[in-house]
C-alpha cells in the first residue's frame, strides 16, 4: 500500500488521535520487501543477530547414529523378561567416535559411553550407576527397571535430512548459530544490514563532549537509537549528527539519509512548533503523513517516504524529541517495521503478568506505556511497582525501570493488586 493510499483510508479517522493498532497496521503495509538478491554468504561467527535469507535443509541425519544417552551398558532390550533380573557378559568396549562394535551373542551387553554409537544389534542401555556389577565380566539388570529402548538417542531425533532446520527470516540467535553448525556448515545466507540513518534535530541540542552552552541541552537520542538499533543486530546506523532547526542545514542532511539509507530515523521537530522546521521540510522532499497518536508517551510522529532522484524512496519515521517517547515510539512502532523490512518474521515480544504494588491511574481510549520496576513479590509471583514522574522528559526514569508497564487501549485505571501486562527491557533493550 502506497502513503497515498494510506493517506485515503485515513480519511475515516482522526489523525490527530490515532489508534496505536491502526497506526502499526498502516506502516505495515506500507513497508517494502527486503532485497534477496542483495543476501551475502556470512562466516558463522558472524551472523549472530542477522536474518536467514534462505530455508536451511538439513543435509544429515543430527546425530548421524543412534547412540547411547548414558555411560552403561547397552543390551537388547527384549532379553528383559517381565518380574526377572537380567544377567549379561560384557563383551567389549564403545567409546565416543569409535565405529560401532560388530555383532554380540545373545546374552551379552557392551559397555558404552554416552555419545558412542549403538552397535546395530542392541537398542537399550542401562546407566551403569543402575547396574549390580557381578565380577568384572558380567552384569545383572534389576527386574522392571528399564523399557526396551530406553537411553538410545535415535538417529535423526534432533534433525531428519532433508528437514527445514530455519526457516527464512529467522532472527538468529546462540542456538541457532549452534544448530547450523550441527548441520557441518561454516557459512550461512542472511540479508543485507538494513541500513538505517539517525539524526537529532533542535537548536538547543549539544553533541556530547563539547561544553554546554547556556539554553543547551545534550544531545542523547540519537546515542539511545543507535543502541537501540545495534541491540538489533541486523542494522547498519549511519549517524547523521546534530542539525539545527534551520530549513537548509535540514535540507541537506535527509537528502543524504535519504541517499545512503533504507530508513532514516529523525528525533524532534515534529510538532507544530515555531521551531519546527523539520516537519516542513520533511512534507516538502517526501510524501510524509503526520499524526498524533492515541498513546503516552510518544504522541507525534512522522511517517513518510523520503523521493530518491531515481524515483525510489526510502522510510522515514520522524520521532517526536523527549527522550523517553523516543523509546517508546521506537518500540511501538519502529521496531518492528525495522526488522520486517530487514528480512525477518519477527515472534511477538512476551510480556510477563504482574500484580500491580499501587493502583494506576488512567482513562480509557489511549495506549499508556509506563515505566515500571518489576521484582518477585513475597508471594514469588512477580510485582510491578512505576518509577514514579512519568514525564517524558525523564530520562534517568527509562534507567530506572526495567519493563514497560502496557495499558491497552481500552483498560482504564487499575486497583492496586489488579494484573497487568509488563514488557520486559531484557526482551527488547
Ligand atoms: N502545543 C503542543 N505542544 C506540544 C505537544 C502538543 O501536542 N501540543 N506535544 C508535546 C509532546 S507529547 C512532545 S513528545 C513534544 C514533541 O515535540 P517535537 O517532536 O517537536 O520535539 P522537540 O520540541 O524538538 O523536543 C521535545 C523535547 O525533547 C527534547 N529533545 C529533543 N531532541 C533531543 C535530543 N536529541 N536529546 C535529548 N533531548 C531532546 C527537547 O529539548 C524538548 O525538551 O512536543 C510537546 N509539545
Ligand atoms: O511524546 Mo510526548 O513525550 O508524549 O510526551
Amino acid at each position: 500500500m502506497s502513503l497515498q493510499e494510506i493517506a485515503t483510508r485515513l480519511a475515516g479517522y482522526d489523525a490527530e488521535d490515532l489508534h496505536l493498532d491502526l497506526a502499526r497496521d498502516f506502516i505495515a503495509q506500507a513497508l517494502p520487501a527486503p532485497d534477496a538478491s542483495q543476501a551475502e554468504r556470512l562466516p558463522l561467527r558472524s551472523v549472530l543477530g542477522r536474518v536467514l535469507a534462505e530455508d536451511l535443509i538439513s543435509g544429515i541425519d543430527v546425530p548421524a547414529h543412534d547412540n547411547s544417552a548414558m555411560d552403561g551398558y547397552a543390551f537388547r532390550g527384549a532379553e528383559m523378561q517381565p518380574g526377572l533380573t537380567t544377567t549379561l557378559r560384557i563383551a567389549g568396549l564403545s567409546l565416543a567416535g569409535e565405529l560401532p562394535a560388530a555383532e554380540l551373542p545373545a546374552g551379552h551387553c557392551q559397555r558404552i559411553m554416552t555419545g558412542a554409537v549403538m552397535p546395530p544389534c542392541l537398542d537399550t542401555v542401562v546407566p551403569q550407576e543402575l547396574a549390580q556389577h557381578l565380577g568384572e565380566h558380567s552384569i545383572q539388570i534389576p527386574a522392571d527397571l528399564l523399557k526396551a529402548g530406553a537411553n538410545r538417542r535415535k538417529a535423526g531425533e534432533d534433525l531428519a535430512q532433508g528437514q527445514v532446520a530455519l526457516a527464512a527470516g529467522r532472527l538468529l540467535k546462540a542456538p541457532d548459530i549452534g544448530l547450523i553448525a550441527s548441520l557441518g556448515q561454516i557459512e550461512t545466507l542472511v540479508f543485507p544490514r538494513l541500513r538505517v540513518a539517525l539524526l537529532s534535530t533542535g537548536n538547543e541540542l549539544c553533541a556530547p563532549g563539547q561544553p554546554l552552552q547556556s539554553g543547551q541541552i545534550y544531545d542523547s537520542n540519537r546515542y539511545t537509537l543507535t543502541a537501540l538499533l545495534q541491540r538489533l543486530g541486523c542494522i547498519e546506523v549511519i549517524d547523521l549528527g546534530l542539525v539545527q532547526d534551520e530549513p537548509q542545514a535540514l535540507r541537506q542532511a535527509f537528502a543524504e539519509g535519504t541517499a545512503r539509507a533504507d530508513v532514516l530515523i529523525t528525533t524532534g521537530g515534529v510538532s507544530a512548533g515555531d521551531a519546527d522546521h523539520t516537519r516542513q521540510v520533511m512534507a516538502v522532499m517526501g510524501d510524509v503523513l503526520f499524526w498524533k497518536l492515541a498513546m503516552r508517551p510518544g504522541r507525534p510522529a512522522a511517517i513518510g517516504q523520503m523521493r530518491r532522484a531515481d524515483g525510489s524512496s526510502a522510510l522515514l519515521f520522524g520521532l517526536p524529541g523527549n527522550p523517553v517517547a523516543v523509546m517508546v515510539t521506537f518500540y511501538a512502532l519502529v521496531r518492528e517495521a525495522l526488522l520486517r523490512m530487514a528480512g525477518a518474521r519477527p515472534e511477538p515480544l512476551p510480556l510477563l503478568r504482574a500484580a500491580s504494588v499501587k493502583a494506576i491511574r488512567k482513562k480509557p481510549g489511549r495506549t499508556e506505556y509506563q515505566r515500571g520496576i518489576v521484582s518477585r513479590a513475597a508471594d514469588g509471583g512477580w510485582q510491578v511497582e512505576t518509577t514514579g514522574d512519568q514525564g517524558s522528559g525523564i530520562l534517568s526514569s527509562m534507567s530506572r525501570a526495567n519493563g514497560l508497564i502496557v495499558l491497552n487501549h481500552g483498560q482504564g485505571g487499575l486497583a492496586a493488586g489488579a494484573a497487568v501486562d509488563v514488557l520486559p527491557f531484557d526482551a527488547l533493550m
